[in-house]
């Protein structure tokens, strides 16, 4: 076996060097020779290719990886070879997420009676909160608010507004927060926020305009002292979530603070959605905070129904999850 995979690497070496392109996906089905290495299974030729240069993250025309090849065998090992490949290549110049910026948006109730909050992206309505999201939503509040030492006097930053339904869980807490910050940027959204009577709400402030421009940089002190922090812009890039990562060490008050985001890139393929969560992790944990996943099933319950009209954009049965915490030994430094 060692020998065949020996002659197999001195082959595929001579073929690279006399021009091949690692890269070649066929044309009848999109397969790359990394899905073929992981379809005879064959660990060692995996390495081999993924040192030479292989993309980890190339799709097949049925929008399977390599890492699905893998899965569907239920071999771990090839799995988190590539995986870890991905891992390595770096966030930031994954490029598999919702890489559009805020288009025309429009709140609706659709057929099934969700609400839906939908943008436009080149000609396709594309679902950015659907109703269908609540049980993520309400078990994120949970997780973040359940035995704070805080409770009764919490003070909450949510970024991204959409369809309010996290905001209407926190303000929906046995006692509610008793600082509630907002910050919301598009104009339609603000809309729909004044029209349902947010702008009334006692204790609730409204930050119009993007984050960016309320929280500058890491180093930023003009809004800080959160308990509890969520942010779900949906429509940015992970090098938007990134730059708000490096700021949540200075808008959390103390060792009890606990953040989340929503997470939901690359969560219309396993290997993608395992990459980013790992490589949020590793962020967060650069900036010393650490992280405690919890899995949501979000399986479908019904014939596909709840992406009405939108793009899939979350298409994994399981959510993962992810609160964060300061580290100690971060906050004695
Ligand atoms: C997916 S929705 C949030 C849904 C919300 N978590 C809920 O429970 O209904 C994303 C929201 O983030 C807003 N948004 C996107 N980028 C933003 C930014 N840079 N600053 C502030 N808000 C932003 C969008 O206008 C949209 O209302």
């Amino acid at each position: 076996m060692d020998q065949d995979i020996d002659q197999i690497a001195n082959e595929i070496s001579a073929c690279l060097q006399s021009g091949a392109p690692i890269w070649y996906q066929n044309l009848a089905e999109g397969l790359s020779p990394l899905h073929a290495a992981a379809f005879i299974q064959n660990e060692a030729l995996v390495k081999l290719l993924l040192d030479k240069g292989a993309l980890w993250n190339a799709v097949d025309y049925l929008k399977n990886t390599a890492g699905d090849v893998a899965l569907s065998f239920n071999n771990g090992a090839i799995y988190r070879v590539i995986r870890d490949a991905g891992i390595r290549s770096g966030a930031s110049r994954i490029s598999l997420s919702s890489n559009f910026h805020i288009a025309n948006s429009e709140i609706s109730v659709d057929k099934h009676g969700q609400n839906i909050c939908l943008v436009e992206v080149e000609g396709e309505d594309v679902g950015v909160m659907m109703g269908w999201e609540e049980g993520i939503m309400l078990k994120t509040v949970r997780k973040l608010c359940e035995r704070h030492p805080k409770s009764s006097r919490l003070k909450v930053l949510n970024v991204g507004f959409g369809l309010g339904i996290i905001d209407n869980f926190f303000q929906g807490l046995d006692e509610p927060p008793i600082e509630h910050v907002i910050i919301e940027a598009h104009p339609n959204v603000l809309e729909f926020m004044k029209k349902t009577g947010w702008y009334e709400k006692p204790r609730v402030k409204i930050l119009q305009g993007r984050w960016q421009e309320f929280i500058r940089n890491p180093n930023d002190l003009s809004i800080h002292g959160f308990d509890i922090v969520f942010t779900d812009t949906f429509s940015e890039r992970y090098t938007d979530l990134r730059q708000f990562f490096e700021c949540i060490p200075n808008l959390l008050a103390d060792e009890d603070s606990r953040f989340s985001f929503f997470n939901g890139l690359g969560a219309t393929d396993s290997l993608f959605y395992d990459v980013y969560t790992q490589i949020s992790e590793l962020h967060l944990s650069s900036l010393g905070l650490y992280v405690e996943w919890s899995d949501v099933d979000v399986s479908f319950d019904e014939e596909g129904g709840r992406w009405g009209r939108s793009r899939e954009y979350f298409s994994l049965p399981i959510y993962r999850l992810p609160i964060a915490r300061m580290k100690r030994s971060t906050l004695e430094c």
